[in-house]
């Protein structure tokens, strides 16, 4: 991808074909998102994508000159995948879509490692995105009458992705992810330098909180979120912006984040840098058959508010959280080759 190359590729009817046909090939040969083979597997089966597809992904996540890119006209069999689910929980494994959930996973392989977290839909790789109920008015991917406010994904923790891959496998009322990435210009440099020091508080969201996972094993998951709740407690400052001055990461959640009473530099550059972001906010309609990805250092992103149906026809994303080192995040997976964290 040169410079100036967009961000969109859309597929054509001979790729979408192969796509989908190797998804559901590769449903026949494993079991389910989770399958250690599948997952050993992956950059080998993400070697027969397209290769258009290959190139277009490794470009975005190497040469980072767009924060989200958008891969267009998947197909999508309406009739195989059946109704939207009212839960993720409790529902057949592999389920029906488990060849678009290969290919979200395949695409991770192509930009890094596809993990999970032992706190989020009781440690599923692949994540369901689709109103429920009791969500509707949470601050949650699976909430809706809402705005679900812009947000690094996790942002509160050190290990959080470095992409986020969301696929749309119906959104019927074109209801719209919100994307912002940082005009830098826009920040007065007072602001910049505060916001590159480690003065920032953010508290884990929701979507970590035993109550929105399954009461499983006591003291299993009593250990799982006691790592949550450490980071709620003995929280430690952390800084907005990182990497390059002249184009910085960064790492924000304001609806979760705090400045210290004492620090008023830093609330004003908080509050700036959420200013320069909410005027930059932009929307994407994922499109059934539309594959976004963010990078998750460039962009923030969320969603509008929207009626639910409940009636089976509700817009319905997959997820996948991906990470360049999985590494990094050794300390908190139980074993090498586990890509649960927490
Ligand atoms: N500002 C926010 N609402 N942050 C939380 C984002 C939602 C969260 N990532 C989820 O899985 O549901
Ligand atoms: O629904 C969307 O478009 C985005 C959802 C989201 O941000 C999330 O689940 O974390
Ligand atoms: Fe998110």
């Amino acid at each position: 991808m040169a410079t100036g190359t967009s961000n969109v590729l859309e597929l054509t009817p001979q790729e979408a074909h192969r796509s989908a046909d190797l998804g559901i090939e590769l449903a026949r040969k494993y079991a389910s998102p989770e399958d250690p083979r599948l997952l050993f597997d992956l950059p080998f089966l993400a070697a027969m994508l397209p290769e258009r597809t290959r190139k277009f992904l490794r470009a975005f996540a190497l040469e980072e000159e767009h924060g989200h890119c958008v891969l267009r006209g998947h197909r999508i069999d309406t009739g195989r995948i059946g109704p939207t689910p009212e839960h993720w929980r409790a529902r057949a494994r592999p389920a029906a879509e488990f060849p678009e959930e290969i290919l979200l996973l395949l695409y991770g392989a192509v930009i890094g490692e596809p993990f999970g977290w032992s706190t989020q839909q009781d440690g599923r790789l692949v994540h369901d995105v689709f109103p429920i109920r009791k969500h509707e008015h949470e601050q949650l991917g699976t909430g809706s009458s809402e705005l679900l406010t812009w947000h690094t994904e996790d942002a509160f923790h050190p290990y959080r992705g470095d992409y986020l891959l969301l696929s749309a496998l119906r959104n019927p009322d074109d209801v719209a992810t919100t994307i912002g990435e940082l005009d830098l210009d826009a920040l007065a440099p007072e602001h910049v330098e505060v916001l590159f020091r480690k003065r920032f508080h953010i508290a884990p969201d929701e979507s970590h909180l035993p109550k929105n996972n399954s009461a499983g094993d006591h003291e299993e998951s009593a250990r799982r979120f006691a790592t949550i709740e450490r980071l709620i407690n003995d929280r430690e400052p952390v800084a907005v912006l990182y990497g390059s001055r002249s184009g910085p990461y960064m790492r924000l959640d304001p609806y979760f984040m705090e400045t210290p009473e004492d620090d008023p530099q830093a609330r004003a550059a908080l509050e700036a840098v959420t200013g320069v972001l909410d005027r930059s906010l932009g929307e994407v309609a994922l499109r059934q058959g539309d594959v976004l990805c963010v990078n998750n250092h460039l962009a923030v992103h969320g969603r509008v508010p929207f009626r639910a149906r409940y009636d089976g026809t509700d817009r319905w994303l997959k997820r996948v959280n991906v990470t360049s080192d999985l590494r990094k995040s050794r300390e908190m997976r139980a074993l090498a080759g586990s890509r649960l964290i927490g």
